[in-house]
């Protein structure tokens, strides 16, 4: 039998578990005779590279050149600044309220035009003379079946920086991260049949050309970049007519990772957009437990 519970107000209840009245209070409660520690000036020894807030948790909004063209998504912000070794600390709560003031007016529209915006105004705000920020989130991309068109929504994990310096200008740079098929060559080249395959990912980081205008997607370039290169495609729905083409097209175009991150790094260079590249590719390998990896670097000359 339950036994029958004579419930207390709310308040008695707060009390029952520890909660006591209010103390005296002597400080102030204005803001004004409030003391600022973080606007003490003295000599702090060292000047910090970068202090700020991340892990910010926000929703933003994007544009893509594949479908679906527009969506909300939920983005993570790192903003940051430097500070010099005569103040104390920054200013906090300014990052938080200048986030807030672009999701009142419309909401926050990620275009690196927008990023350098935001950079620019973050720093007179902290009156400092420069400002970073990392806005990444999952970019969500419709894929269809190979042989029945079946459409369903894959997404790739995306980051954009940007960094603002009085005097000098901006910064900016960004990574996608890619699931992929890779299909070992050596399996297939010594088995009797089969080879074994598994789920790799690429991570490419790109620094903008100067004046990039964004007229080309960045993050559908990078993803075409993964994709177009590895064995197979990853795909939300397929039938067994997809399933066949995509397990054939992984027997066609088998990949070691060192073929990955080369052939992605062909595809990089070739883009007008890209100045400078990183491309790295992890393998969870089916056949072990641990993963086979692989990364390289370029800079184009100017
Ligand atoms: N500088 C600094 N602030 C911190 C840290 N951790 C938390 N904070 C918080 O940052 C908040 C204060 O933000 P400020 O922007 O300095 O507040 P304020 O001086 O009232 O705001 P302004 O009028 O814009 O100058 C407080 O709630 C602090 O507790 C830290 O490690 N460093």
């Amino acid at each position: 039998m339950t036994r029958k519970i004579n419930l207390p107000p709310k308040k008695e209840r707060h009390r029952l578990f520890g909660s006591v009245e209010p103390g005296v209070k002597l400080k102030p409660t204005e803001k004004e005779q409030m003391p600022d520690l973080q606007n003490t000036k003295k000599d702090f020894l060292f000047t910090i590279d970068a202090v700020g807030i991340s892990n910010v948790k926000h929703p933003i909004i994007i544009h893509s050149d594949l479908l679906p063209k527009e969506q909300t998504t939920i983005a993570t912000f790192k903003m940051t600044s430097k500070i010099s070794y005569d103040s104390k600390g920054t200013n906090m709560s300014r990052f938080t309220e200048q986030l807030e003031q672009y999701r009142q007016n419309g909401g926050f529209v990620l275009t690196l035009s927008n990023l350098y915006d935001f950079t620019k105004e973050l720093a007179e705000r902290l009156k400092q003379k420069d400002a970073s920020i990392e806005v990444t989130f999952p970019w969500f991309y419709e894929r269809k079946g190979p042989s029945s068109e079946l459409v369903g929504l894959n997404h790739a994990e995306a980051s954009i920086s940007v960094t603002y310096q009085d005097g000098v200008g901006f910064t900016s740079s960004a990574s996608l991260t890619s699931a992929i098929t890779t299909l070992c060559p050596c399996s297939k080249e010594i088995s009797e049949y089969s080879a074994h395959n598994q789920r790799g990912f690429v991570t490419m980081n790109v620094e903008f050309t100067e004046g990039y205008d964004e007229k080309t997607d960045w993050k559908a370039a990078l993803l075409e970049a993964a994709e177009s290169n590895a064995s197979a495609m990853i795909h939300p729905v397929l039938k067994r007519t997809d399933e066949k083409v995509v397990t054939e097209t992984a027997y066609e175009n088998p990949r070691f990772v060192e073929d990955m991150v080369r052939l992605v790094a062909a595809d990089l260079y070739e883009l007008d957009f890209v100045q400078a590249f990183t491309v790295e590719c992890r393998n969870e390998e089916s056949i072990h437990l641990h993963d086979a990896i692989a990364s390289l670097s370029y800079r184009k000359e100017d």
